[in-house]
C-alpha cells in the first residue's frame, strides 16, 4: 500500500491528506435540516448528515488529492450509525481509488492490539469465512505501550500489505509535556522515531517502508532532525492550516527527492466555506469551497518543496 500512496502522490503532485473530521457544526444547515427531517433529531439524523457532507466533499476532491484521514471520534461521537458512516465513507473512498488512513490511534496490550489490528487492516475468520471488518489501508497508532504493542499491528501489515503512521511527535500544544522529555540527554520522541526506523527496516516497500511516522507541522523545526533519523518512513504531518501549519515551514520533513511526507489538512478543507477566502462559494456550495481549498493547499506546499530544491 506503500507504493500505491507514493504513486499517487506523484501522480497528483499533491503530498496531501483531506481529514475528514466531520463536526455537525461544520455540516452547512441545508444538509443538516434534510437529514434531520427524514430521521428526527437523533443520532440517525446526525449519521445521515456526516454522510451526506463527506460524500460531497469526495466527489468534489477526490480527483486533486492521493489520500483522505478520517478521524474515528468524529463518527463514534454519534454511536452505531455514526460508525456505520464511517464504514461507509471508507468504502466510499475506496471506490473512488483513494487510499484511506484511518486515523484510529490505537495503543494496547498484545492481545487487545492484535484485535484492532484484524479490525481495521485485516480480515477476521469466522468459522472458516473471512469478514473485512473496515478495510482501511492504513491506521495511526500510539506506540507508548511498547513493542508488543506495535508489533500485532505490524504483523498484519505484513500479511495484508498495509501500513501504519506511528505518533512519534504530535501536534498538540502539550505533545511536549511527555514527548519532550530528555532521557540520556535525549528527548524521548527521537528515541521513538529510531524505533519507528528500526520497525521499518523490514517493512520496505519500493523506496519507502510502510512503517511511516506522525510528526506536527507545529514544530517544524523538528522535521529536519527526525527525517534524518527516519529516512525511510513517509510521515504523516497534521496542523496544516487551523493549527497554524503552513507550507513554508515544512519542507524539512520532505526528501530531495519531494517525497517522504504527506500534510493533512482537515477543518482547512472541509469547513472551508466558512473562512473569509472561501465565502464567496456560500454554504450551498460547501464542496466546491474545499475543492478551491485544495487546490491553495497543493500549491501552497509544492512551491515551498520547489524552492528548497
Ligand atoms: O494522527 C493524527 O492525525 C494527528 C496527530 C497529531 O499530532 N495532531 C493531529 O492534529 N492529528 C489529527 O489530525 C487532524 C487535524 O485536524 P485539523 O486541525 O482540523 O486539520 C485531527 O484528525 C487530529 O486528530
Amino acid at each position: 500500500m506503500i507504493n500505491k500512496l507514493v504513486e499517487k502522490i506523484k501522480k497528483t503532485g499533491a503530498p496531501i491528506v483531506v481529514g475528514l473530521d466531520p463536526m455537525l457544526n461544520y455540516i452547512p444547515e441545508h444538509i443538516q435540516e434534510a437529514a434531520f427531517s427524514e430521521f428526527g433529531e437523533t443520532l440517525e439524523g446526525a449519521a445521515q448528515a456526516v454522510w451526506q457532507f463527506n460524500k460531497e466533499i469526495i466527489d468534489k476532491t477526490y480527483d486533486l488529492i492521493p489520500a483522505v484521514k478520517p478521524q474515528i471520534a468524529m463518527y463514534e461521537q454519534f454511536g452505531i450509525p455514526g460508525i456505520e458512516v464511517f464504514k461507509r465513507t471508507v468504502d466510499y473512498c475506496k471506490s473512488k481509488d483513494l487510499v484511506v488512513i484511518g486515523d484510529i490511534k490505537r495503543g494496547d496490550i498484545g492481545s487487545t492490539s492484535a484485535a484492532y489490528a484484524t479490525g481495521h487492516l485485516g480480515r477476521v475468520n469466522i468459522r472458516g469465512n473471512e469478514c473485512i471488518p473496515f478495510g482501511e489501508d492504513f491506521v495511526t497508532v500510539n506506540p507508548y505501550l511498547g513493542s508488543d504493542g506495535v508489533n500485532p499491528f505490524i504483523d498484519v501489515c505484513k500479511k495484508e500489505k498495509k501500513g501504519l503512521f506511528i505518533l512519534v511527535k504530535t501536534s498538540n500544544p502539550s505533545s511536549g509535556e511527555f514527548q519532550d522529555r530528555l532521557i540520556e540527554g535525549r528527548p524521548l520522541y527521537e528515541l521513538v522515531g529510531e524505533k519507528v526506523a528500526e520497525w521499518g527496516e523490514e517493512c520496505m516497500g519500493d523506496a519507502y517502508s510502510y512503517i511511516g511516522a506522525v510528526v506536527g507541522a507545529t514544530y517544524p523545526e523538528l522535521g529536519k532532525v527526525l527525517r534524518e533519523i527516519m529516512p525511510k518512513a513517509y510521515i504523516l504531518v497534521p496542523g496544516y492550516g487551523a493549527q497554524g501549519g503552513q507550507g513554508k515551514d515544512l519542507v524539512h520533513f520532505f526528501n530531495a527527492d519531494g517525497l517522504g511526507a504527506i500534510v493533512n489538512s482537515s477543518r482547512g478543507i472541509i469547513a472551508a466555506y466558512k473562512q473569509e477566502a472561501y465565502a464567496k462559494y456560500g454554504a450551498q456550495n460547501f464542496g466546491d469551497a474545499s475543492r478551491a481549498a485544495v487546490e491553495a493547499m497543493v500549491k501552497d506546499i509544492s512551491s515551498a518543496i520547489e524552492a528548497k530544491r
